[in-house]
Order: C-alpha cells, then sequence, then structure tokens
C-alpha cells in the first residue's frame, strides 16, 4: 500500500465490525488507529492481525502517568510492530523522554489540547491558564523531549508549528458540520493547506452511507490541499 496522509480511527465498537469495514475500504487506508475499546476488546493478537494485512498501526492509549509507569507500558507495547503510540504532553518532559527511551523503532506522538475541548471547557480545568499558552509550553516540551510528532486541533496548527518542528497528526476533521462532540475543527482541505501532516478521521468516514466514497471524497480533498501548498 502506497503512503497515505489520512489515518483512520477505526472507533467501531466490536472487532467484526472494524474488520468488515476494512474489507470495504482497506485497500486504500494504509494507516489505521486503533483506540482503547478495540485494544482492550482484540489485544495484541488484533493489532498483529492488522499489521499482518498491510497496515501501519497506530494505538492510541493516551498514556499519562509517571516516568516510570510509562516506560514499562511503552516497553510491553514497543514489541507490537506499531507505528505510531501516544502520550499526553501534560504528563511533562521527563515522561516523554521515558516513552521515547522504550520506544525502539515505535514513534511517540503526544497530544497537545484535546481538539474536543473549546475555550469555556478548558477554563474550567485551567481557570489560569489561557489554552494558547499551554499549546505552546506543551509543543516545545515535546520538540525537547524528541517526541516523533504532535496530535493537535486544526485549528491550533499555526501556534504549534511555530513552537516545534515536530510533524503534526490533526484529528477534529469534519467536511461537514456534524454536530458533535469535536469542538475545533476544519475541512481535510483547510487542514493540510495549514501545514498538517497527517488527518485522523473518524465518525465522517464511518458514518457515512457509503464508507468508501467517504474515504474517496477526502483522499480527494487533501490532494486539493496539498496543490494550495506548492
Ligand atoms: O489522539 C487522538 O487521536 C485525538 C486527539 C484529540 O485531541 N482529538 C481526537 O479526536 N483524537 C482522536 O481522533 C479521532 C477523531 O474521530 P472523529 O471525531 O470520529 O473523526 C478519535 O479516535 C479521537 O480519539
Amino acid at each position: 500500500m502506497k503512503d497515505s496522509k489520512l489515518i483512520v480511527a477505526l472507533d467501531l465498537p466490536t472487532i467484526p465490525e472494524a474488520l468488515s469495514f476494512l474489507d470495504e475500504t482497506g485497500d486504500l487506508l494504509p494507516l489505521v488507529k486503533v483506540g482503547p475499546g478495540l485494544f482492550f476488546q482484540g489485544g495484541e493478537a488484533f493489532l498483529e492481525l492488522l499489521v499482518r494485512r498491510g497496515h501501519k498501526v497506530f494505538l492510541d492509549v493516551k498514556l499519562h502517568d509517571i516516568p516510570n509507569t510509562v516506560a514499562l507500558a511503552v516497553r510491553a507495547l514497543s514489541c507490537m510492530g506499531l507505528w505510531a503510540l501516544t502520550v499526553h504532553t501534560s504528563g511533562g518532559v521527563p515522561m516523554m523522554r521515558a516513552a521515547v527511551q522504550e520506544a525502539g523503532t515505535t514513534l511517540i506522538l503526544g497530544v497537545t489540547v484535546l481538539t474536543s475541548l473549546d475555550e469555556g471547557q478548558w477554563s474550567e480545568v485551567h481557570p489560569s491558564s489561557p489554552m494558547r499558552s499551554a499549546l505552546i509550553a506543551r509543543a516545545s516540551a515535546a520538540q525537547r523531549a524528541r517526541l516523533g510528532g504532535l496530535v493537535c486541533s486544526p485549528q491550533d496548527l499555526k501556534t504549534v508549528r511555530a513552537a516545534s518542528s515536530l510533524k503534526t497528526i490533526v484529528p477534529g476533521i469534519r467536511p461537514a458540520l456534524l454536530g458533535d462532540d469535536q469542538a475545533r475543527t476544519a475541512t481535510p482541505r483547510e487542514a493540510i493547506a495549514a501545514g498538517a501532516d497527517y488527518l485522523v478521521v473518524g465518525r465522517p468516514i464511518l458514518a457515512a452511507k457509503d464508507r468508501r466514497q467517504a474515504v474517496e471524497t477526502i483522499l480527494e480533498e487533501i490532494e486539493e490541499g496539498l496543490s494550495c501548498l506548492s
């Protein structure tokens, strides 16, 4: 399978549903993201199956703990042939460094500020720090810890790219307004034109009537975004 900028979030309730989705579309989707729901059901065997089917696997369990605990988790996961694995940048530089040290060939990606948080929800739990300051601090901490990339909202790309040269992995992508839990979103074309290296897309594909067509439309929009860059 050729390289791609589209990462599909396999956020389906069961493994048979995920495999049936990939039977339909998998030839278009080299990069797949597995979240805690399917990982807790299928464990290592499910990840290995995806690798055998030719996918690069991004395990998104967003580790966030003290450095020693994160190091043990990453050591256990690093032998599963993963392409990438997430940690929360708010865990601090020593925790991110511990993850990188144990990761082998797996990329450690740092989540900056969740795309579901709007300014109101942010200030509820961070009353004295603007979201933008946290984004800058977290992106530069991730750079110091030598992470493999940063996960951020398309609306935060400018801020994150000014604070770090790490690759950007961008969820919160909405081809048309869906009205769900994502707060800070953009279309695939807008996100790529703003410099996203990879897009993460789940429900706009998984909930589409024709899922193969939804993937093809997003891939076309990515090409349009790339042409804006050149
Ligand atoms: O780490 C992530 O991938 C992630 C970070 C973030 O800030 N926001 C976010 O939506 N994600 C993930 O990206 C995917 C987005 O899915 P949809 O909202 O269905 O397109 C989900 O699997 C989320 O867990």
